[in-house]
């Protein structure tokens, strides 16, 4: 064990039999990381509830919106590249993510503003809120109950739908969405019904049943894939933007809970830039026998190596509502896996599956958060505590 700066201690290389003791999970586990993400079905379940009592109805005495901004940071704001992906490329007016205080210089009483924090105070979702009320824009406030940003929201007159908070918001994804798909729902711009919230939650539930602690790493897809990630650096691609939204939400959880560096986006888009890592020292490179250029002596190939992470998704069907024709994508994602099978970077492939994009996002999403977990845990980190985080914030008088 490495004690490091800040109170934080792990191990260098990954412990692959504490991965299958379930005690010792627990034991590094004690903020109940694994407990807190196979809540995701109930967290869908619990955030519809919670929004039927809301009064959303008001959101849409007005009509269709301009446009809609979706303000928070971190997790808060993965909630608006949700949206985004869900309501689709013919989604009729703007969705729009936006991370930054306050809202964007056009943002006026045509618009809505769907302000999100999961502990009701980020700077970014306050400050949004704050700034649509003044605006004259429609407002909608998810996040802790009791909360400042409550405070606004009651201010405003605007729905509020409370999140009750049991767990750091990276934990807490699900129980964020479905507030802002509903609201969104209520204004005519996704189609997510009773079933799809049903099924996803349903999914989210089978997946945490295959991910739980007592099943072992043969069968138990996190824990393998966690594994296969160790002691590499993962480059996670998405197929579609669908899928890239599971690889963004990927990226984040492999660097706050396992700590894991990441490179990871849209396969279209690395495709045409980042593909060229395969090539580099960490990829391609640093199989030395398979290279002649190679120096023998130089050991730092053989140690650090890339790991890509390709998660696919076929769509619907090839008439689904994708920025571009499903064909392309999936030659795309056979394309990069012949190119890192020629370099011999290994690859891992997460295929999405069910009938509705927020299920086929939920697939996507379940598994590498409980592998970002366990990957923490193999190297005998606390997956739940973040100082630097802390500190970073102190820092910066934030
Ligand atoms: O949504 P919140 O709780 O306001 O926080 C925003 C982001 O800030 C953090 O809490 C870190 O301070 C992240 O975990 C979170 O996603």
């Amino acid at each position: 064990m490495i004690d490091g700066t800040a109170g934080v201690s792990g191990h260098r290389d990954a412990d692959e039999a504490l991965l299958d003791d379930p005690d010792a999970l627990a034991e590094r586990d004690p903020g109940g990381m694994l407990r807190h993400t196979a809540s995701a079905g109930a967290q869908v379940r619990e955030s519809a509830a919670l929004a039927a009592e809301a009064n959303l109805s008001v959101l849409g005495d007005e009509g269709r919106p301009r446009a809609v901004v979706i303000a928070g940071i971190g997790t808060a704001g993965r909630t608006g590249d949700v949206l985004a992906t869900v309501a689709g490329p013919r989604c009729p007016v703007p969705v729009i993510p936006h991370r930054s205080a306050g809202v964007p210089g056009w943002v006026g009483a045509a618009d809505v503003v769907i302000a999100v924090s999961a502990s009701g105070r980020s700077p970014e979702a306050l400050g949004a809120a704050e700034a649509a009320h003044r605006r004259g824009a429609r407002l909608v406030a998810v996040g802790a109950p009791d909360s400042q940003l409550q405070s606004v929201a009651e201010r405003a007159r605007a729905p509020f739908i409370p999140v009750p908070r049991r767990a750091p918001a990276r934990a807490s994804l699900w129980a964020l969405t479905v507030p802002v798909l509903l609201a969104a729902r209520t204004l005519g711009l996704v189609k997510v019904n009773e079933a799809d919230l049903a099924e996803t939650a349903a999914r989210l539930d089978a997946d945490a049943d295959r991910c739980r602690p007592t099943a072992e790493s043969f069968v138990n897809p996190a824990k393998s894939l966690a594994l296969g990630l160790a002691g590499s650096i993962p480059i996670v691609w998405g197929s579609s933007p669908l899928a890239t939204v599971a690889a963004r939400r990927f990226g984040d959880t492999l660097s706050a809970n396992a700590r894991y560096p990441v490179v990871s986006g849209a396969l279209g888009e690395a495709g045409r830039g980042r593909v060229g890592l395969l090539d580099g020292v960490f990829g391609g490179l640093a199989e030395g026998e398979r290279d002649i250029f190679a120096d023998p002596d130089d050991e730092t190939p053989a140690g650090t190596r890339l790991r890509l992470v390709l998660l696919r998704d076929g769509g619907l069907n090839a008439e689904d509502d994708a920025d571009e024709p499903l064909a392309v994508e999936e030659r795309r994602a056979e394309a990069v896996q012949t190119l890192a099978e020629r370099r011999g970077v290994r690859c891992d492939v997460v295929t999405a599956e069910g009938g509705s994009a927020l299920e086929r996002l939920a697939s996507l999403v379940a598994v590498p958060d409980f592998a970002s977990i366990y990957l923490a845990l193999a190297h005998g980190l606390d997956p739940m505590a973040v100082p630097a985080i802390t500190e970073m914030k102190e820092l910066a008088n934030q």
